[in-house]
């Protein structure tokens, strides 16, 4: 396999390929499932002398091992009880084509995951049976015959969102009234997770003016574990750390934000430099970053290691930054003066 681009073995296949290097007795379901893989990935590039792993893991999507660094974890969408034949081609095809087309391992990964989960969504290799036209089959609703605008599926019914007149229907069993849940402790959200065998998933950083990128780390995160904790840096904090001019939003206005978001279950503030206080408090299973991390700028990723906790990156989205929201900003004011 010397010279390999990227393998992309399953989290089976890979726990086979990689025995006895990495320990037996941990199988798929147990323990942390993406501790193994990352495992599994960094032994098989040294065993198959190839230049990357992606271990596919269903719902969880696919993490990405380079070797040393921080293991990259893209993860999948989760789908009702579907065909998920053919996920495992449908990735690797499109890893392969990806890579040809000049894409960075990270990017071919993160775009694979997301064709494998098209392909899922679309039924699977059942969802690639064509109607006698040779159209896709896709029972899509109809109001007198005419497609709805959007719809909502899950495996059980075709909700109608919209109709064609733009007529919005509701979701059986959808609340009469909403009202927002009071913001949760960190400490409490950690209990009641570690109670019930959950897994705790941390973040951390500034959040100064919340982007496009901060909301789909957030969102990988999430979906990594139980319950996702943001340490969030106080005012001066951010102030030592990114200039005098920062942050642009008060804490209380960074934190309620993050606290509005469904994928987030408690932020903790912390006025250090560096999160080590917050996380050698809640002890998270798992420390995530955006990807314009690497393992050399995140030294709390051995205090993770420490008491066995993993530290991951997630894609990063291209072109969103508080910096240049703010470069932006000034522009625009400049050309108006
Ligand atoms: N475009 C992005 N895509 C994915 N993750 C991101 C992106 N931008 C920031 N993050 C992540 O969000 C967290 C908070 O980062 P931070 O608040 O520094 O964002 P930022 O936009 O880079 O800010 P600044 O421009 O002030 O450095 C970090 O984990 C970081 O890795
Ligand atoms: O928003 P940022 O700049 O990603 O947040 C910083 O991240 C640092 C990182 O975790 C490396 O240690 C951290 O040290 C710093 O306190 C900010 O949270």
């Amino acid at each position: 396999m010397a010279g390999t681009r990227i393998a992309t073995p399953n989290l089976t296949e890979a726990l086979h390929a990689a025995h006895p290097a990495v320990t037996a007795a941990e199988k798929p379901g147990e323990g942390n499932v993406l501790s193994l893989a990352a495992r599994c990935a960094s032994a098989l590039i040294r065993h198959w002398s190839s230049t990357a792993v992606a271990v596919t893991m269903g719902r969880l999507g696919a993490l990405l091992s380079l070797g040393e660094d921080i293991p990259l974890i893209v993860p999948g969408t989760a789908h009702p009880e579907t065909d998920t034949c053919g996920a495992g081609d449908a990735f690797a095809a499109s890893v392969a084509l990806e890579l040809g087309g000049g894409a960075l391992p990270s990017e071919a990964v993160t775009a694979a995951v997301g064709h494998a989960g098209a392909h899922v969504a679309a039924g699977g290799a059942a969802g690639l049976a064509t109607a006698p036209t040779g159209e896709p089959t896709t029972d899509r609703p109809t109001v007198g015959g005419r497609e709805h605008a959007t719809y909502v599926t899950d495996s059980r019914v075709r909700i109608p969102f919209t109709t064609p007149s733009g007529k919005a229907i509701g979701m059986p069993g959808r609340r009469a009234s909403w009202s927002p849940a009071p913001p949760r402790l960190a400490e409490e959200v950690v209990a009641a997770t570690r109670a019930t065998g959950g897994t705790v998933v941390a973040t951390g950083g500034c959040f100064d003016i919340l982007h496009l990128g901060h909301i789909a780390m957030l969102r990988a995160a999430r979906v990594l574990g139980d319950c996702l904790v943001v340490c969030l840096n106080s005012d001066a904090s951010i102030r030592r750390l990114k200039g005098r001019d920062r942050p642009v939003n008060g804490c209380a206005d960074r934190r309620a934000l993050l606290e509005a978001l469904e994928c987030v279950d408690a932020v903790t503030v912390f006025d250090e430099d560096t999160p080590e206080a917050p996380l050698t408090a809640l002890r998270p299973d798992i420390w995530v970053k955006g990807g314009d991390y690497t393992v050399s700028e995140l030294p709390e990723a051995h205090l993770l290691a420490s008491w066995g906790g993993q530290t991951l990156t997630v894609p990063y989205v291209p072109g969103r930054s508080t910096t240049r929201l703010i470069e932006v900003a000034r522009q625009d004011i400049r050309t108006m003066t």
